[in-house]
């Protein structure tokens, strides 16, 4: 069970939003009519007090018209109308078929198909990702109700919606998949920055019992997280070899042939001859069980044996037999005999004697990996003990021993795993261990694949997962990322996946990409005035910039006054926030600044990836600041170094050059205004509707309204 800071922060956030929640939330979000019938959608099922289904849960079968019908294939519905409220308000209505059958909307235009996505999309971003259930695509709907059996892959790049239909499908199949319900299910992030900004999702979507942590959470020892290795370090340790590595490494401590063994029995000694010995251990080795379990029956079959010895001693010496078995098995020297044969080890001592032993590696690693790849694994002594931190590759070695040390962790029903394309082999097999049935969501994009496992397929990280069968299903659309940001991102897909094709991006955009010049002196004074200009414009911003520039840049931050969180510790509570590239991915901002994209590039291996990651983060805008000269991709840009005030702009098709200062962002709605749209919108409620909108009204109103839960 992990116990680590990052899992219970997520767990408080959740028990937070399920108390603060209460009687708030949009109880109703939709309503679907046949010719015969009308639905109404909620977030649970709402009866009246008569115990008439007033409102269906969103999660049931006979949603599902709601959100599979279109303009082009209404699916029988005559109207479909989403409501949005906020804050207990409903302030608008949005119907998307609207068939002249439908008698009570005379009036009414049907609105272009997706109004009702691309209003929740403008909504703008608090550092937590929220629920979409009013707005849940066909495609993706698809794939939140797939079976729960074998294991689904959803392939998608950036802002495809791959995190929320993940986190949905765990709620469909909460509520849907009766045994999931005694088996558990688990939601896995990768980092703690992750967790925090999705752990908010399933509590909103009134799931309590689904485990979310972040992946080196999955071991529950005591091991601390905190180093960082080289490459070529992490990338041995989390491959599947290393498996055999330490299965051997576990085996080479095993005595085969420890001799004869003598002890006493208070003026007697006996002797266990070196073939009763082998047998033993033979007959220990035989047993499918964890090695730590072995030792205990190793202790009966051995106190066994000496009893035997004893007695067949005493019967030679005509004396009697006083002791017993259990006398004999309490005997040191058993206990002793058993250190030396068959160590009892926790798996923190095992891999520090091993990455701190020469010979011990030389013997583990002999067949398996390169003098290299063996190299990578030493561990001088001294840095071993004291202060010991271990990188998160280490941790997945540490779950492998543990598994072999003490058998099976804790299993669940379904595992639902974001940015999965990330996966080491280690990590896909700690995994599985975890979840038998080989029932898993594995969300992730091959072309966001920053770390040493980089893919051009799937089939790879599957053969590590072994699911008994697996589908991979595809998303194309983009909701996050502005189609002429995501135009120019793309133009990083060529270099790092050209097998894949970026999504479509169904969002407008206030403003093109901005890519701006500034001498290094003026660097900061460029960035401050930018991010200023953002907030001004109540967008959320984050300033990515290199990891290695993240100390510098938080310090210089300060100095020009600009508040702003600390992404590198996860927190997203400011409305600015700076972030390392190597964490942004998953993240999302209103704007982005990105800074020295050049020095991105270069900083990893893989540089290209972790760029192409930072430019899909917004929902709104992408700025570029720089003073190195720019990576390719941004080749057609024009550049002017040695002009203070110069401006960047795109010149490819696509867009237009970006202008200096950005258009006004639209006046919010006065209180005013938004009554008298309401009231408006009201005004063109069938009776039933108004019964139903007063009702909804009087309960928000009332905190001890009564719900069913489902
Ligand atoms: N059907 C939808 N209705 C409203 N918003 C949606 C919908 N689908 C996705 N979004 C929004 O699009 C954004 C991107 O979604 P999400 O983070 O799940 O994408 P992703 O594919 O996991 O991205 P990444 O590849 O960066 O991890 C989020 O703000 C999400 O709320």
């Amino acid at each position: 069970m992990p116990n680590d800071k990052a899992s219970a922060a997520a767990l408080r956030r959740a028990l937070d939003i399920i108390r603060d929640s209460k009687g708030t939330g949009t109880l109703i979000f939709g309503r679907a009519d046949t010719p015969e019938d009308r639905l109404y959608i909620g977030r649970q099922r709402v009866y009246d007090e008569g115990r008439d289904l007033k409102v269906i849960s969103w999660h049931a079968p006979a949603a599902a018209p709601f959100y599979t019908a279109t303009v082009d294939d209404p699916r029988g519905l005559v109207l479909k109308r989403t409501i949005i409220e906020e804050e207990r308000r409903v302030v608008r209505l949005i119907d998307e078929i609207v068939a002249a059958a439908s008698s009570d909307a005379p009036d009414l235009t049907p609105s272009t198909f997706g109004d009702a996505l691309l209003a929740e999309l403008e909504r703008s971003r608090d550092g937590a990702m929220r629920d979409v259930i009013a707005t849940i695509q066909a495609e993706q709907y698809r794939i939140i109700r797939s079976a729960a059996e074998g294991t689904v892959v959803v392939q998608g790049g950036p802002g495809t919606g791959k995190t929320v239909v993940g986190l949905h499908r765990a709620a469909w199949l909460a509520y849907n998949v009766e045994s999931l319900r005694r088996t558990g299910m688990l939601v896995v992030a990768p980092t703690p920055n992750l967790l925090t900004y999705i752990s908010a999702v399933l509590p909103l979507l009134g799931v309590s019992d689904v485990m979310q942590i972040h992946l080196p959470a999955l071991y529950g020892g005591s091991a601390v997280v905190g180093r960082v290795e080289r490459w070529e370090s992490d990338r041995t340790k989390g491959d599947a070899s290393m498996a055999e590595v330490l299965r051997r490494a576990l085996s080479d401590r095993v005595d085969r042939d420890p001799g004869d063994v003598t002890f006493t029995v208070g003026a007697d000694r006996i002797t266990i001859p070196a073939a009763s010995m082998r047998d033993v251990v033979a007959d220990a080795l035989s047993r499918d069980l964890a090695h730590n379990d072995v030792r205990d029956v190793l202790r009966q079959t051995l106190a066994q044996v000496a009893h035997s010895s004893y007695l067949a001693h005493q019967r030679e010496m005509g004396r009697p037999a006083v002791a017993t078995a259990s006398t004999i098995r309490r005997l040191n020297t058993i206990t002793n005999l058993l250190d030396r044969v068959w160590p009892r080890f926790t798996p923190e001592e095992l891999l520090r004697g091993l990455y701190g032993t020469q010979s011990w590696l030389v013997s583990a690693c002999d067949g398996v990996l390169t003098v290299d790849q063996r190299a990578a694994l030493y561990r001088a002594p001294e840095n071993a003990l004291s202060e010991e931190r271990w990188s998160v590759a280490d941790i997945f070695c540490l779950d492998e021993l543990s598994h072999l040390l003490d058998g099976p962790p804790v299993s669940y029903g379904h595992i639902v795993v974001d940015e999965a394309q990330d996966l080491s082999p280690m990590q896909a097999r700690s995994l599985s261990r975890r979840c038998p049935t080989g029932s898993f969501t594995l969300l992730g994009d091959l072309a966001q694949a920053t770390g040493p496992w980089v893919r051009d397929t799937w089939d790879e990280l599957l053969l590590h997962v072994a699911p008994p069968s697996h589908i991979v299903e595809e998303l194309s659309i983009g909701y996050r990322v502005p189609a002429t940001t995501l135009d120019l991102a793309a133009r990083q897909l060529g270099y790092i996946a050209p097998g894949l094709t970026a999504p479509r991006s169904i969002r407008p955009g206030r403003n093109d990409p901005s890519v701006r010049h500034a001498p290094a002196e003026v660097l900061g004074s460029r960035l401050a005035g930018l991010v200023g200009s953002l907030l001004a414009d109540s967008l959320s911003t984050a300033v990515v910039v290199d990891d290695t520039d993240f100390d510098r840049w938080d310090a210089e931050l300060t100095t020009l006054d600009v508040p702003h969180g600390d992404g590198r510790a996860g927190d997203f509570s400011s409305a600015c926030t700076l972030v390392p590239a190597s964490l942004a991915k998953g993240l999302e901002f209103d704007a982005v600044v990105l800074v020295e994209p050049a020095k991105i590039v270069e900083s990893s291996p893989h540089g290209r990836r972790v760029l192409y990651v930072a430019m899909t983060r917004c929902t709104h805008e992408l700025h570029v600041l720089h003073t190195l000269p720019l990576p390719s991709g941004f080749s057609d840009l024009i550049d002017h170094p040695a002009d203070d005030d110069a401006t960047s702009v795109v010149d490819g098709p696509g867009w237009d050059p970006v202008p200096d200062a950005a258009p006004p962002a639209p006046a919010p709605d006065s209180d005013d205004a938004l009554r008298s749209r309401v009231m408006s919108d009201l005004g063109r409620l069938s009776p039933h509707d108004l019964t139903l909108v007063a009702a909804l009204v009087e309960r928000l109103a009332t905190p001890t309204e009564r719900l069913d839960h489902p």
